[in-house]
């Protein structure tokens, strides 16, 4: 008889002919059998296997970057029915054949791709994720921007004495890059890496539930006798493209007032030169929140991956800023991963360790935010959860 194991391979072997067939099925039991895939291929690794896991995980990135700049995943995406011979797809990209036949031997090694026989190559779903123009353009931030700074870690925590680097400049992203600018200047004078930064901005929560799923900002914010096309609703400062605004005004399209996108004098510019579409209704502004708010009453001040860019004493002054704006019926909704106490999800903590590298910040736990909101002279006044995979959250804040 089957062991309890082998009936399970067979299983897993059987749902890995046909991921696709997963279409439907309870997305709640889908994730659990993704992240229990995950740790399980962990826990049966032995340490060499442990090793190489880790140790050969910086060609990942670098990889798949070649494979979206020399149009490997896109000319596969086009087609994900057909299965392409190397010589098509060395037709295709120019890449020299003997070449491709590496790259596309890694790439199904890793699951960028499948690889249907000894000469046949065909799209899967990391391939048609990065065969996107957007998706390709994010990893290509990665790889151009976050990696070096990630790769300078080791150097930069050593020089540290391993203490936390709250706000130290040079960070690892100096280092990495050789550079004295601030990350936000060194990539926004940069327009190809702004190129890169806005659509990973754009897609960076595709998918995902947001805040609005959480809180009703009509009912829960907004003063009920109303209010008039000039009274300010909602200021996203750093909105980048203004993906919030363009969502606010389609979940509330009845209610009248003005929508603000604000945001750094390069942003604005790519804004208003091309608007995403929706962008009709909404204003753009150049402003940097290390100035006192221009924008005066506003119901709803909203920062989404903001504050989590600074050190806790710039988080106090952009609240502090803010809070000139304020009137005692607005609210300021920092919407942040919020770092669990334990067992904080992979996604996450990523996320933490990358506000590390590039910025010597970091993420923070509920403490953390209460801690900061108190002393930019604010009051918590709720604190809700909207995703458990990224711990995404919404934080609402008053005037005390
Ligand atoms: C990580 S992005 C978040 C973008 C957007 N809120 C979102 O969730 O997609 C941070 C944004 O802050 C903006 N920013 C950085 N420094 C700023 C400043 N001093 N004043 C205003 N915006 C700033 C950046 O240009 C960038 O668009």
């Amino acid at each position: 008889m089957a062991s309890q194991y082998e009936t399970l391979a067979a299983q897993i072997e059987s749902l890995l002919q046909n991921p696709g067939a997963s279409a439907g099925q309870d997305e709640q039991v889908l994730r659990r059998l993704a992240e229990g895939g995950r740790k399980l291929s962990i826990a049966f690794e032995d340490r060499g296997a442990s090793l190489r896991r880790i140790g050969y995980t910086h060609f990942q990135s670098p990889l798949a970057c070649v494979g979206v700049e020399a149009g490997v995943f896109a000319a596969l995406a086009a087609d994900p029915s057909k299965t392409f011979t190397n010589a098509e797809l060395a037709e295709k990209t120019g890449v020299d054949p003997k070449l491709l036949k590496r790259l596309l031997r890694y790439y199904q090694s890793q699951d960028m791709v499948s690889q249907t026989s000894h000469d046949g190559y065909k799209a899967n779903n990391v391939t048609l994720s990065l065969g996107n123009s957007d998706y390709g353009a994010s990893l290509r931030f990665f790889t151009k921007v976050i990696a070096p700074a990630a790769v300078a870690m080791p150097e930069f925590l050593e020089k540290q004495s391993y203490r936390n680097p709250e706000g130290v400049t040079p960070g690892a992203f100096h280092m990495g890059h050789h550079t004295d600018l601030h990350p936000f200047m060194w990539s926004h004078s940069r327009p190809e890496i702004l190129g890169l930064f806005l659509p990973w901005m754009n897609i960076q929560r595709e998918g995902r539930p947001t805040f609005f799923d959480v809180l009703d900002v009509e009912r829960e914010l907004v003063q009920p006798q109303g209010s008039t096309s000039s009274t300010p609703l909602f200021v996203d400062i750093g909105g980048a493209m203004g993906a919030q605004c363009i969502a606010f005004r389609k979940r509330y399209p009845g209610l009248v007032g003005r929508v603000i996108l604000q945001d750094l004098p390069q942003v604005v510019d790519q804004v208003k030169a091309s608007p995403l579409p929706g962008f009709e209704k909404i204003e753009a502004e150049a402003y940097d929140f290390f100035t006192p708010e221009t924008v005066k009453g506003a119901y709803a001040y909203y920062l989404r991956n903001v504050l989590h860019d600074w050190p806790d004493a710039k988080v106090v002054e952009i609240l502090t800023s803010i809070k000139a704006g304020m009137t005692k019926d607005s609210v300021v909704l920092i919407d942040e991963t919020v770092l669990s106490e334990c067992c904080a999800p992979w996604r996450a903590v990523q996320q933490d360790v990358e506000m590390l590298a590039v910025f010597s910040a970091s993420e923070r736990t509920e403490a953390e935010w209460r801690k900061l909101i108190d002393e930019a002279g604010l009051a918590t006044r709720d604190v809700r959860r909207y995703t458990e995979e990224y711990e995404d959250t919404v934080i609402v804040a008053a005037l005390k």
